[in-house]
């Protein structure tokens, strides 16, 4: 690689030294060294595409290691391929990296994103390198495939359907305090749980494409449980109940919440969680269990669709059937 010293990085080489390799399961992507990939459409698939933008200070903090911003940014992307029912299989990179980026810093970056190229085996087929006055910046667009017009969208929960949620919710929005320092007396072992999980979510890649045909409506936890259901309930033209005590819990959540009642709150609405929430017909619940005992993935029945009330109407109540009033329902950028 061709640069003007062992920390200065050159756009052509670093391309060439860092992203070409992880091109080399798509022989389209020509080794990084043309206009664009070329990809072969698959009869009998659509391809389906996603893209979300990361940025410093807003979705991880500046001084993360660079493996793993580079890893959670793939794996938020695949985290919504897994919600429509895809297979991942290529990603494209935009980055803007803050002038004066050393090469130790890309090169564990590259390296992040070498490891999950190799665990969920995709390549990466394209993208874009600039320098930038401000923040680091990253964008990954994510491809996958699904058989022809079985893909899950948001649309399609019906009243009377099982709302059901993956894995275990606001261990992310926990995380972010656990990194920040503010999660004071909580044992260090579930401090570091909650981190993990804020810095290195772990998309349902298996879950996702399982649900085809099984779910109704379908999408992944990325701004809070209770915006993120509404969203469904939105594009359904449904309303929906949440019943707080069936939220699936981690022990290290638990335990916070032990400690302070009113993390509840932001466990419901705090986001960063890339679980997969769905809904399926209310005899579906045997279906259900097998899948998790299959996947090894916990499947939980959090509430219900009903007939539209209010837009977009969710509510989250308690054992007693009381309404938990809830500041915000997620992460809103503007
Ligand atoms: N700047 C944009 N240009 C085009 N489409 C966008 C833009 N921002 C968001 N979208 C689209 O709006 C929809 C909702 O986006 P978003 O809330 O970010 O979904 P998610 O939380 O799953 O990433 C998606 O279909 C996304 O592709
Ligand atoms: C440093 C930091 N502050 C705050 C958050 C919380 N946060 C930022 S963006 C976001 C929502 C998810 O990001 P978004 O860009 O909306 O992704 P999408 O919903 O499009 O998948 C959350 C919960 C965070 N992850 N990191
Ligand atoms: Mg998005
Ligand atoms: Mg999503
Ligand atoms: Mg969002």
């Amino acid at each position: 690689m061709s640069t003007t010293g062992a920390q200065a990085p050159d756009e052509f080489g670093l391309i060439a030294e860092l992203f070409a390799p992880l091109s080399a399961g798509c022989p389209g992507a020509l080794n990084l060294t043309d206009d664009a990939a070329f990809l072969a459409a698959e009869p009998g698939f659509d391809t389906v595409a996603t893209m979300d933008a990361m940025v410093a200070g807003v979705h991880f903090l500046p001084d993360d290691p660079p493996e793993l911003i580079a890893r959670k940014l793939v794996r938020v992307n695949l985290s919504d391929l897994a919600a429509k029912g895809a297979v991942p299989r290529h990603l494209m990179l935009a980055a803007a990296f803050p002038k004066g980026t050393g090469m130790d810093w890309l090169r564990a970056f590259a390296e992040g994103l070498r490891q999950d190229v190799e665990e969920f085996g995709v390549s990466l087929i394209g993208g874009d390198t600039v320098a930038t006055p401000g923040p680091l910046t990253l964008s990954l667009t994510a491809l996958g495939r699904v058989e022809a017009g079985r893909g899950l969208r948001r649309s399609g929960a019906v009243p009377g359907d099982h709302v059901y949620v993956s894995g275990s919710i606001g261990d992310g929005a926990l995380g972010l305090l656990a990194v920040q320092g503010r999660l004071a007396g909580l044992p260090p072992d579930a401090v570091a749980t909650l981190a993990g999980r804020y810095r290195l979510p772990q998309p349902r890649i298996v879950l996702g494409p399982a649900l085809v045909g099984l779910a109704r409506a379908s999408m992944d936890v990325s701004d809070g449980l209770v915006q993120d259901l509404g969203h469904i309930c939105r594009v359904s033209g449904v309303s929906a109940v949440i019943e707080a005590e069936r939220v699936p819990l981690s022990d290290a959540a638990r335990a916070a919440v032990a400690m302070d009642q009113s993390l509840l709150a932001l466990v419901l609405t705090g986001g960063d969680d890339y679980e997969l929430l769905f809904t399926v017909p209310a005899g579906a619940a045997r279906g259900i269990e097998s899948l998790a005992r299959r996947t090894g993935v916990a499947l939980t029945r959090i509430g219900r669709i009903e007939a539209a009330t209010q837009a977009a109407g969710v509510s989250v109540v308690d054992a007693d059937g009381v309404v938990v009033p809830l500041p915000r329902g997620g992460w809103r950028h503007f």
